[in-house]
């Protein structure tokens, strides 16, 4: 190793070796952890060290890649390429960065979540891996939030900045869903959100520059959980730009209108595919049947309530004419039905659950906080949870436990917060029986995890 120091940042050489799971690639020099943003496992790199402030780690950028991972790349995203804060490993290539995803997933789950590697579900989830979501790792989004240049042009933000990257597009969005911006008139210092609706159709709404004392804030907090987001959001006014305030999503046969600056799973396919997965792992348990009591919570406008409802045994069936096909079948036996009840503080996406179920009686949505809410509920036979990055954490797993549901169905958007809460069920008994991890925002180390357990 050698060392430098130009002005106040160190520069040396190292080697990483492991995953982070926030996308940096891990090594040590001095005793100390390195977290290196831009490396690949397996690489010789010289960095600069940009966060020195603690004693156990520091964080450091690659200046130099001086002995390349054959898994390296030129980035397939403009914007990253040019320090944009979206496709953060898209210099990867994409089998190896699913492996890496896996490998990290593996990782926290038996570090911090406690689990024995040996375990069947441990053991199963990495035989499988990572899935993908769709063929192709780019044009899946169907939501994303940009910010508008002191030119008033739309673009990417840089990572952990205020720099706009207008001219150098992310390839996360759907073809076309980008195209054209510069038409339109944005408010410096403004986000933009872009919605790609069902029927192809582009909405565009602008969320005003926050008062000038939170900016900085705002800038530091980006990319924190969509509850941090939808806050922010609600507290600064909205303008139409293109198309309309809400936005048109199906899944399966159902439909819901989303506010555009709303909740809506970003990945086109992530909704399907995981209710898909929740309907399955509940079957799995063996927790289909009659007269079930479900929690959705952190449910929003009730995605995974619907897929219970429609495509599960005991559901009940979807709504309308199809329940009243054949009477005398247990599955639409309407006397049998299910009742799921959706928990989301978000009232607007409540309103679009109201909306989609249409007055159907088995499904009660329940504004508020789930750790003050499922106390007032009745005792559920299962339970699903989404929460946001920030996990459910030891209040709300502690209630759901207190009820005693024999089945829990955790999805998880970060793998560190969803491995803390499954360490949390066991303490409480409960077992985690299966495990799927889903790569829903391709190019980026954020990983979608699916967790089964029982009691
Ligand atoms: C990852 S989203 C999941 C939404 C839904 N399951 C879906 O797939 O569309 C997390 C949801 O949690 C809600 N939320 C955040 N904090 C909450 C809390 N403390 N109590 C209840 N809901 C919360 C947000 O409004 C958001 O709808």
């Amino acid at each position: 190793m050698s060392k430098a120091t130009s002005g106040a940042a160190e520069e040396f050489e190292l080697v990483v070796d492991r995953p982070a799971n926030g996308g940096e690639a891990i090594g040590r020099v001095d005793d100390r952890v390195v977290f290196v943003r831009g490396a690949v496992p397996g690489e010789r790199v010289r960095v600069r060290v940009t966060d020195d402030r603690h004693t156990a780690y520091r964080r450091a950028e690659v200046v130099d890649v001086l002995d390349p991972s054959p898994h390296r790349r030129p980035y397939a995203c403009p914007a990253a390429a040019h320090g944009g804060g979206c496709c953060d490993l898209s210099f990867i290539d994409v089998g190896h960065l699913r492996d890496l995803q896996t490998q990290v997933l593996l990782d926290v789950l038996t570090r911090i979540g406690g689990l024995d590697p040996s375990l069947p579900a441990v053991d199963g989830f990495a035989d499988v891996g990572v899935e993908a979501l769709s063929a192709t790792a780019t044009g899946w989004r169907v939501r994303t939030r940009l910010g508008v240049g002191a030119d008033g042009r739309a673009g990417v933000r840089t990572f952990r900045g205020a720099t706009v990257l207008a001219d150098h597009p992310c390839v996360q969005p759907e073809p076309g869903m980008t195209v054209g911006l510069d038409a339109h008139r944005l408010t410096p210092g403004a986000d933009l959100v872009v919605v790609a609706d069902a029927d192809g159709a582009r909405h565009l709404t602008e969320v005003a520059p926050p008062p000038a004392g939170r900016r900085r804030r705002a800038a530091g907090q980006r990319g924190r959980a969509q509850s941090d987001r939808r806050q922010r959001s609600t507290r600064r006014s909205t303008r139409v730009v293109e198309g309309s305030d809400t936005a048109v999503h199906r899944v399966g046969t159902r439909e819901w209108r989303i506010p555009v600056t709303g909740f809506w799973q970003a990945h086109r396919q992530a909704p399907s595919v995981y209710s898909q997965a929740v309907v399955d792992l509940v079957a799995e348990a063996g927790a289909t049947g009659r007269r079930r009591v479900v929690w959705d919570l952190y449910g929003g406008a009730g995605v995974f309530a619907a897929a219970l409802l429609d495509r599960e045994p005991g559901g009940g069936g979807p709504p309308g004419p199809v329940r009243d096909v054949d009477p005398d079948s247990p599955v639409h036996d309407v006397d049998t039905d299910t009742t799921v009840h959706v928990v989301d503080t978000d009232t607007e996406a409540l309103a679009a659950a109201t909306a989609a179920f249409d007055g159907d009686d088995r499904v009660r949505v329940r504004a508020g906080g789930v750790a003050q809410t499922v106390s007032t509920l009745p005792r559920p036979d299962v339970v699903v949870l989404d929460p946001p990055r920030s996990g459910a954490g030891a209040d709300v797993v502690d209630a759901i436990a207190a009820a005693g549901p024999s089945t829990v169905v955790h999805v998880g958007c970060d793998a560190a917060r969803f491995a803390r809460d499954l360490a949390l069920f066991a303490g409480h008994g409960y077992q985690v029986r299966r495990i799927r991890g889903f790569d829903a925002f391709p190019l980026t180390h954020h990983v979608e995890a699916i967790a089964l357990l029982v009691r």
